[in-house]
């Protein structure tokens, strides 16, 4: 027989679900504290099933949850909240609770309906599914114990219409995650849509993000819809959140408070339905603590935070992800030894999977066709140059760079009898990625790191800057 726990102080609710459930044949229990949540013989009881209330008056139901994960592992946990709540219910999601229900419950069939999926989920079955789920949408799970949690609570959140941020560094995987957290989301036959608020200038994010009238600006030939009324009800992607201007957080905060926003231009309010997905390299709390951004922005975002670990604390992942970069780059007949996997594993990777994704690409465009990669085949050198805001490494003058390569030339001219005109010219753009670098590194420095400036320094996006430094493609 199914035994059912229920866990709340209002007298009522535990009445009716006792009906409820009693009438489908399930053992009900009702408590309506801490105190008779303690006082249960756990080792009598075996519970299927437990709804938690998260408001308790001697104790926190998050407190509950997490003792009776710890007694009764298998025991699914369906947390009841009100609205004021979710972002805590969606904490104890977190924290191991399958699912959660907003009260007062409007719809019992979806009550009961949430009740039988948790008692027919069959826990490997859903994990084989999320994770081939995420390794469809381009995301490889791997096998370290943080991301598989990060997954499955990403895949939770995704059922639910809450603004998701997304904390991580350079190059972890934010963008891959927000693509999963759509295709796993009921609006996954909608638009995704990814914009970068840091790559653009102010006025033209407003108009990419909420479009424009004809004629609202110079230039403004035609009417343009905006992001917002594009994603319909699908998913906006906010990548570099903490880059947006203050005048469009103010814009930001409108929509997420109304729903509603208005076309550059135009003085008729529209309305979205779109799911906000917001990514930030930067600490947002920190960025708040700075005065850099609006802090009723940050709660309307942050309704869900889900933090990227960087790729230096996983890297038991590191094998797959190679494997999944090889093949992804068309060399599937390729592998990499134990000692090319272990010398990788042995880095930091400061540029986390992108990092590691560029010297995957560059180590088999340079391999000559083998089809086992060694750890001589590795070269980190170029990789360790990846900047860090906190550390600069040293920097070769662009002058030395050319004097060397100059020197080499003439010494192959002179010492050979052919000119290898393909080898050259690969050299060469090999040169010009490496003094690009070189000049941006060396902008970096003068910026201490701040790339918004140095792209502006040296008068190319920030797109372009991040090109050059191998961290992204240029379209
Ligand atoms: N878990 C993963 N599995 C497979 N590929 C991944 C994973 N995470 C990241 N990548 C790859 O690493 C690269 C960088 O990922 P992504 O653009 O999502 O990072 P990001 O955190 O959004 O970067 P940024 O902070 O620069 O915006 C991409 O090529 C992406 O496909």
């Amino acid at each position: 027989m199914i035994h059912l726990l229920v866990v709340d102080d209002e007298k009522e609710v535990g009445t009716f679900l006792s009906r409820l459930f009693t009438m489908k044949g399930y053992l009900v229990q009702v408590v309506n504290s801490g105190k008779e949540f303690h006082e249960i013989d756990w080792n009598q009881q075996r519970f299927d099933v437990a709804m938690i209330d998260l408001k308790l008056p001697d104790c926190d139901g998050l407190s509950l949850l997490q003792h009776l994960k710890q007694l009764q592992p298998r025991c699914k946990v369906l947390i009841m909240t009100g609205y004021s709540t979710v972002k805590t219910a969606v904490d104890a999601m977190k924290l191991g609770a399958s699912d959660y229900m907003e009260k007062p419950f409007v719809d019992i069939e979806v009550l009961e309906r949430q009740i039988d999926n948790l008692l027919n989920e069959n826990e490997a079955l859903n994990q084989h599914f999320i994770h081939k789920l995420a390794e469809d949408s381009g995301l490889i799970v791997g096998e370290s114990p943080l991301m598989k949690n990060l997954i499955e609570t990403a895949f939770k959140v995704a059922q639910k219409s809450v603004n998701v941020l997304i904390e991580g560094e350079t190059g972890s995987g934010k963008e891959v995650l927000s693509r999963f957290i759509h295709i796993a989301s009921p609006r996954n036959h909608e638009p995704f849509i990814g914009i970068n608020c840091g790559a653009i200038s102010e006025s033209l994010l407003e108009s990419e993000l909420f479009g424009h009238e004809k004629g609202a600006f110079t230039g403004a030939t035609q009417l343009r819809k905006g992001f917002f009324e594009i994603a319909g009800n699908g998913t906006l992607f906010l990548d570099e959140i903490a880059d947006a201007s203050p005048a469009i957080q103010v814009k930001l905060l409108r929509v997420l408070e109304t729903r509603e926003f208005m076309r550059v231009g135009s003085s008729v309010t529209l309305r979205t339905n779109a799911r906000l997905v917001a990514a930030s390299n930067e600490n947002l709390q920190q960025a708040v603590d700075k005065n850099k951004f609006r802090e009723d922005l940050f709660y309307r975002l942050n309704v869900v935070t889900l933090d990227i670990p960087p790729l230096r604390s996983r890297k038991e992942d590191i094998p797959l992800l190679v494997r999944h970069l090889v093949e992804r780059n068309g060399h599937g007949d390729i592998s990499f030894s134990n000692e090319a996997i272990e010398k990788l594993q042995q880095y930091n990777w400061p540029g986390n999977i992108r990092e590691l994704s560029n010297v995957v690409m560059r180590t088999l465009t340079l391999a000559d066709n083998k089809s086992v990669i060694t750890a001589n085949d590795i070269s980190l050198s170029n990789s360790q140059i990846t900047p860090d805001k906190n550390v600069l490494p040293e920097i070769q003058s662009t002058e030395n760079l050319l004097e060397e390569w100059r020197k080499k030339l003439v010494a192959d001219f002179n010492e050979k009898d052919e000119l290898m005109l393909e080898e050259i010219l690969t050299e060469i753009k090999q040169l010009q990625s490496t003094i690009g670098k070189e000049l941006v590194m060396q902008a970096l420095q003068k910026t201490y790191g701040n790339r918004n400036e140095a792209a502006k320094r040296l008068q190319i996006s920030i797109r372009k800057l991040r090109y050059i430094l191998n961290e992204k493609s240029q379209t």
